[in-house]
C-alpha cells in the first residue's frame, strides 16, 4: 500500500512553486468541447489524476485530445457522441461538467448521476433548473440524468439558490451557444468562474460579469478553440502557506495570487502569521506562538471549504479555543477521526467544531478521507511528534502535483513508499543475509 511518511519537527524554508488550478482547468477543458472548429491550446495544466480523468471523458466523447509537458490540445471539431458513463463520474464528479457544452452543441447530453461522496450529498438540481429554464427536457431513470432540447437552447433568466460554482460554470457553457441573452443571479465569484469566462471570450463568446453575483452571456452561434493559460492553484498555495506557518518556517510561494487569497491571509495574519506580498508570490513566515481563531466557510470571496481541513491542522497549534463552522459542505469534517488519532483534541457540535490549542501532536497512521484532508493531515505530520504514516493517497493525486516532493524541496522529512514492497525487500534482505 502506498503511503506518505512525514517525520515531524522541522522549519520549512526556501520556495515552492504553484501549480495551474484543478478546479480551473477541469471546467476550461470541459469547454473545450463547445468549439466546433479550430483547436484549443490550454498551458500550465497540472498533471493530476483529475485531468487525465476529464481528458478520458473527452475521448470517450469522440474529442482528440493530446496531453504533454503541461498543455492539453484538444480538438472538438467532430461529431460529438452524448454520453458520460459511469465509471468517469464516480472517479470524479466533475465529469457532470460536460453536460452543458454538449447540451448547447448536440441538443443532447446524458450523464451518470453523479451520487454522495465523503463531503456531502452533492446535489446537481441547479444544473438541472437552468438547463430546463433554457428550454431543456430533463429525465432521469437507469442512473442517468438525461438532457434533450428540440434545436437550440434559449437564452433565459436563471436565479441560483445557492452561488454554486458547478452550477454556475454547466450554465455559462450551456448559454454561450443558447439563442439570445442568458442572466444568471446569484452566481459563484470564484476566480476559476472568472478563468472559464476568459477562455470562452477567448474562443468568441460574450459573457459579462464574470467575478460579480450576476452574469450575462450572449449566446453564439458557434465557438473556434482557443489559447488560454489556467490560473495558479488558490488552494495548492494556501496549502504551502499552512505548511509554513504550522512549522515556524518561511517560504515564499511562488505564482500565489494575493486577490485570490485574501480571506486566508487575513485569517492567518489573525492567527500572527506574517505574510508579504512579493513580486513572485506571498512569503509567509510562521510565529513562534499561533492566536486562536474562529472562522466559517463560504462562498468566494468568503473563507474556502476547500481550505477548512488544512486551517484545522494549523488551529491545533493554537494556544486556546478556535471554532471552524462548516456552511458548505455538510459532511466535511471526516478528518476529525484521524487528527484524534494523532492526539488532537477537537469536538463536533453540528456544523461547527471547537478545537482546544496548543497540542501535542503525535505521529500516527491515518487515512485521507478526501483530498484536502490528505493534505491537512500531512501539515499536521510536519508537526508531530515522530512518524505520521498517510494512507489512501489516491485522494491526495486528484489534486497535488508531487506534494511530497515539493515539501522536501523546502526542507520536510518526507517520503512517498509502497510499504509491502520495502517490509518485503527488507525480509529478502534479512533471509539473503
Ligand atoms: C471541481 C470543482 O471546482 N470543485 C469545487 C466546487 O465543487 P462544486 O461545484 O461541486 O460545488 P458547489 O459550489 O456546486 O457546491 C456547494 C454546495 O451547494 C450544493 N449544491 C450544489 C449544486 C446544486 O445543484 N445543488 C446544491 O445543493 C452542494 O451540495 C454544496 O453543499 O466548488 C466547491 C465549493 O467551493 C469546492 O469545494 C470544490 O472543490
Ligand atoms: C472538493 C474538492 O474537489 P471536487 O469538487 O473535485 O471533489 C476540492 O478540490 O477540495
Amino acid at each position: 500500500m502506498e503511503k506518505i511518511i512525514v517525520r515531524g519537527g522541522r522549519k520549512l524554508n526556501g520556495t515552492v512553486k504553484v501549480e495551474g488550478a484543478k478546479n480551473a482547468v477541469l471546467p476550461v477543458i470541459a469547454a473545450s468541447l463547445l468549439a466546433s472548429e479550430e483547436k484549443s491550446i490550454i498551458s500550465d495544466v497540472p498533471t493530476l489524476s483529475d485531468v487525465y480523468t476529464i481528458n478520458e471523458v473527452l475521448r470517450h466523447l469522440g474529442a482528440d485530445v493530446h496531453f504533454e509537458n503541461n498543455q492539453v490540445i484538444v480538438d472538438a471539431s467532430k461529431e460529438l457522441t452524448t454520453e458520460a458513463p459511469f465509471e468517469y463520474v464516480r472517479k470524479m464528479r466533475a465529469s457532470v461538467l460536460v453536460m452543458g457544452a454538449l447540451l448547447a452543441r448536440n441538443g443532447r447530453a446524458r450523464v451518470a448521476l453523479p451520487g454522495g461522496c465523503a463531503i456531502g450529498s452533492r446535489p446537481i438540481d441547479q444544473h438541472l433548473k437552468g438547463f430546463e429554464a433554457m428550454g431543456a427536457t430533463i429525465k432521469v431513470g437507469n442512473g442517468f440524468i438525461e438532457a434533450e432540447v428540440n434545436g437550440r437552447l434559449k437564452g433565459a433568466k436563471i436565479y441560483l439558490d445557492f452561488p454554486s460554482v458547478g452550477a454556475t460554470e454547466n450554465i455559462i457553457m450551456a448559454a454561450s451557444l443558447a439563442e439570445g441573452t442568458t442572466i444568471i443571479e446569484n452566481v459563484a465569484k470564484e476566480p476559476e468562474i472568472v478563468d472559464l469566462a476568459n477562455y470562452i471570450n477567448a474562443m468568441g463568446g460574450i459573457i459579462r460579469g464574470a467575478g460579480t453575483g450576476t452574469i450575462r452571456i450572449e449566446g453564439v452561434a458557434y465557438l473556434k478553440g482557443a489559447h488560454h493559460t489556467i490560473i495558479p492553484d488558490r488552494i495548492e498555495a494556501g496549502t504551502f502557506m499552512v505548511a509554513a506557518a504550522i512549522t515556524g518556517g518561511n517560504v515564499l510561494v511562488q505564482g500565489a495570487v494575493p486577490e485570490h487569497l485574501s480571506s486566508l491571509v487575513a485569517k492567518m495574519e489573525e492567527m500572527g502569521v506574517t505574510i508579504i506580498e512579493e513580486k513572485d508570490g506571498l512569503r509567509v513566515i510562521g510565529p513562534d506562538k499561533l492566536k486562536p481563531i474562529d472562522i466559517k466557510t463560504m462562498p468566494h470571496p468568503g473563507f474556502p471549504t476547500d481550505m477548512q481541513s488544512q486551517m484545522m491542522a494549523l488551529l491545533l497549534q493554537a494556544e486556546g479555543t478556535s471554532m471552524i463552522t462548516e456552511t458548505v459542505f455538510e459532511n466535511r469534517f471526516m478528518h476529525v477521526e484521524e487528527f484524534r488519532r494523532m492526539n488532537g483534541d477537537i469536538k463536533i457540535e453540528g456544523r461547527s467544531v471547537i478545537i482546544n490549542g496548543p497540542m501535542d501532536l503525535q505521529g500516527a497512521e491515518v487515512a485521507a478521507t478526501d483530498l484536502r484532508a490528505g493534505a491537512a493531515l500531512i501539515l499536521a505530520g510536519l508537526r508531530a511528534e515522530g512518524h505520521t504514516r498517510v494512507t489512501e493517497l489516491k485522494h491526495l493525486d486528484r489534486g497535488y502535483v508531487n506534494f511530497h516532493t515539493k515539501l522536501a524541496g523546502i526542507g520536510a522529512d518526507i517520503e512517498r513508499v509502497n510499504e509491502e514492497i520495502t517490509i518485503k525487500s527488507e525480509q529478502q534482505a534479512a533471509v539473503s543475509e
